[in-house]
This record gives structure tokens, sequence and C-alpha cells, in this order.
């Protein structure tokens, strides 16, 4: 400070001059410490969160074991949940309970001390259908993203268990940290009466996941499903059609009711606006994942993470399959139950069913404003 006010003197400084000086000084010596400790302590925050991300992705919940959609094919089971964790007062529920032995592992010890606290939220997002059109491919898919952690095993919570109440419900969601998205898929919420109104009583802003598919191959892999599991099934041909002719449809049969979307999404207009519903077309997400997965990161508001570079094409399979996931590192495919061969169905009948769905697939197209091109 004395060689400075020498020099200031010899400079022939007033000590006006000198005040100022010695303020922008100490003010450039403030700034520049300020800065570089919130640099540090950014860093250090993000070193944080991605380790809490890997380590959750780590971390499978139970029921995240999917029964009969096994990634690998193999057939896991899908246990109610075991988890040792605590249901808080509020609902959520916390990972770090005291008494938990989740709790007290290493692991959980680390993200304690880093004052993170992973809960399981309410989900955001909700892939609502339609049955057979590729919602397992679209969740798999989707959760390859670092910011999406989703229940594995469809919880039908809208439309089987909604008596047990929202807390129930967020039992059987992931753990889940600041800023990721908390997802659902149960194909059957679609075409469920009661469903629009509840997810709406639950929460207003949900959005929606919609994957489509042409109507009719839709009713034939519905079919085939269920053939696959009774020996005796009729030709579908017989189920689709009243009175063994072609003539009048069977709009009572399942498979072909679920076809006709365009009622189902009117119930869902009552409550949802369409800006908070996303349509992935089934085959386009057959044909050019990446694209699709594209369009579903934008609506929800995430960094585009999962590109073309994720898939390759199984030509075995005749289809897109993933080079890694957060249940294997190596390349696999959907399970044995997706992508199944179809039966032979008489042309005829494939006709006459496209004349019936061509109306109410219209009706959609204007519904959605996307047209699918459906034949
Ligand atoms: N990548 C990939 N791999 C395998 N299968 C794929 C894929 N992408 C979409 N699909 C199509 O998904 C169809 C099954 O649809 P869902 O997953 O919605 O079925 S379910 O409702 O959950 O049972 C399934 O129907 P089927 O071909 O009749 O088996 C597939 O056509």
């Amino acid at each position: 400070m004395l060689g400075l006010s020498i020099w200031c003197t010899n400079l022939n400084l007033s000590s006006r001059s000198l005040a100022i000086v010695l303020i922008v000084t100490l003010t450039l010596v403030y700034f520049s410490y300020s800065f570089n400790a919130c640099l540090l302590a950014s860093i250090s925050r993000t070193l944080q969160q991605s380790n809490l991300r890997n380590l959750l992705s780590l971390t499978t919940p139970p029921q995240s074991q999917d029964k009969t959609i096994a990634l690998n094919g193999s057939s896991t089971s899908s246990s109610s949940s075991s988890s040792s964790s605590t249901t808080n007062i509020d609902g959520s529920d916390s990972l770090f309970s005291n008494s938990s032995s989740d709790g007290a592992s290493p692991k959980y010890q680390l993200l304690r001390q880093q004052g993170l606290r992973p809960l399981r939220n309410l989900p955001s997002t909700l892939i609502i259908g339609v049955k057979k059109s590729g919602t397992r491919a679209l969740l798999e898919f989707i959760r390859l993203h670092p910011d999406v952690r989703a229940a594995g095993s469809e919880v039908h919570f809208f439309d089987r268990h909604y008596q047990r109440g929202l807390r129930w419900y967020r039992h059987h969601m992931p753990y889940t940290i600041e800023g990721q998205i908390t997802m659902e898929k149960t194909p059957s919420y679609f075409v469920t009466k009661e469903v629009p109104q509840r997810v709406h009583h639950m929460n207003v802003s949900t959005k929606l996941l919609i994957v489509v598919r042409d109507p009719v191959t839709r009713a034939i892999s519905d079919y085939t499903q269920a053939a696959s599991k009774k020996a005796d099934m009729k030709r579908f041909e017989q189920l689709a059609f009243v009175n063994g002719s072609y003539s009048v449809v069977d709009t009572n049969w399942g498979p072909v009711k679920i076809g006709v979307y365009a009622r189902y999404l009117e119930r869902w207009l009552l409550y949802f606006p369409l800006s908070q519903l996303l349509f992935i077309s089934g085959e386009r997400l057959i044909m050019d994942p990446a694209y699709e997965i594209g369009r579903v990161q934008d609506f929800l508001g995430l960094k585009r993470v999962v590109t073309e570079k994720h898939f390759y094409f199984n030509a075995t399979k005749g289809f897109p399959c993933l080079f890694k996931s957060e249940a294997r590192s190596t390349p696999h495919c959907l399970g044995k139950t997706k992508g199944r061969n179809h039966p032979h169905i008489d042309p005829n009948a494939i006709e006459r069913l496209r004349e019936f769905y061509r109306p109410f697939n219209n009706k959609f197209y204007q519904l959605t404003g996307i047209n699918f091109a459906w034949p």
C-alpha cells in the first residue's frame, strides 16, 4: 500500500485520485474472487448431479422389471414393490429413510452427503396407448434419455387400481431427482372411459403420448397376441365379422373396436387441449425411430440426446434395435413378443376392414391435424 502511495505521489496524483485507484483495485479483486467462487461451486454441483444420475440409472426399482416384455426377451417377474423406502407425510417417497437398508448402502450415503434427495413423483407424462401400436418401443427408446425415468411395468392405476389412491400410484414410480421426468405407460388408458377425467384430476398439465398405427394391422397384431395365448382360437376372419360373411364388421370385438381412434380421442379432448397430446406414428417409429424420438424430446422440452446413433436395424428381426440401454450394455432388440409374425389373413377381409375404418380414420386425421395416410 505504501509503495502504491509513493508511486502515486511520484506521479503527482491528488489524494482523490489515489482513493479512486484504490476503490477500482479493490472492486476488481472482489469481483474476480466472487466469479471464481461461483465457477467452482457450479462445477462441483454439475459433478454431483451427474454422479447422482449415474447412481440412479444403476438403481432399477423392483417394479421396473416387466414380466411379459423384458428387453432381453426373457420373462422376468414383476413383483410388487419390495423397496425399503418410506413414504413421507406429503405422500412422496424418500429414498433416504433412516431405517432403509438402501439408505444405509455406501452409494446412497454418498448421495446423502451431497445433500441430494431422490423422490418418487407422480408421472408428468403418460404413454396412454394405443395397444399394439409400438408403445413398448416408444418407452424403451425415450427412457434412454438420462432425464427420463419410467415405471417399467404397466401400472394400470387409472383403469384397474384407481381406488388404491395416488399414494399407491406414486409408490410405483421410480426415484427421480430435480429435472428428471417421471413417465408411465399403460396402453389401455386410451380406451378406458373414466381415465381422461382421472388423469385430469391428478394433474391438468399431464403430457400425453399416443402411438397410433394403421387400425387394420393393429387389429391383426392384437389378435396374434391373443391367439398366442389360446391354442383353439377361431380365425381372425371369423371374429372380425358378424355371421361369417364380410358384410358386417363386428364392432364389439375388442381388436376391431380399439381401432376407432377418433371415438376415444374425442373423450380425451374434453379434458385436455390438443397441445398437451403428441401423436407418434407407429409405422414411422419402426422406419425412422430417431425421427419420432426427436419429436418426443422436443415435445417434452428435453435436449435431443437420443439420436440415430442409439439405433441399428436388425435385418433378422426386421425392426430397429438398440446398441445399449439402461438394462443392457450390448446390442439388443425388444423381446420376442414384439414384432411377431402375423397369420395370413384373407385379403378380402382386409379390404373390407379398410373400408370400415376409412371414415373414422379421416375423422381422426381431422381431430389431430395429421394425415397418417393409412391405406
Ligand atoms: N423396435 C421394435 N421392435 C419390435 N416391435 C416394434 C418395434 N417398434 C415398433 N414395434 C411394434 O410394436 C408392436 C407392439 O406394440 P406395443 O408395444 O404397443 O404392444 S402392447 O400393447 O404393449 O402389448 C409390435 O407389434 P407386432 O409386430 O404385432 O408384434 C411391433 O410391430
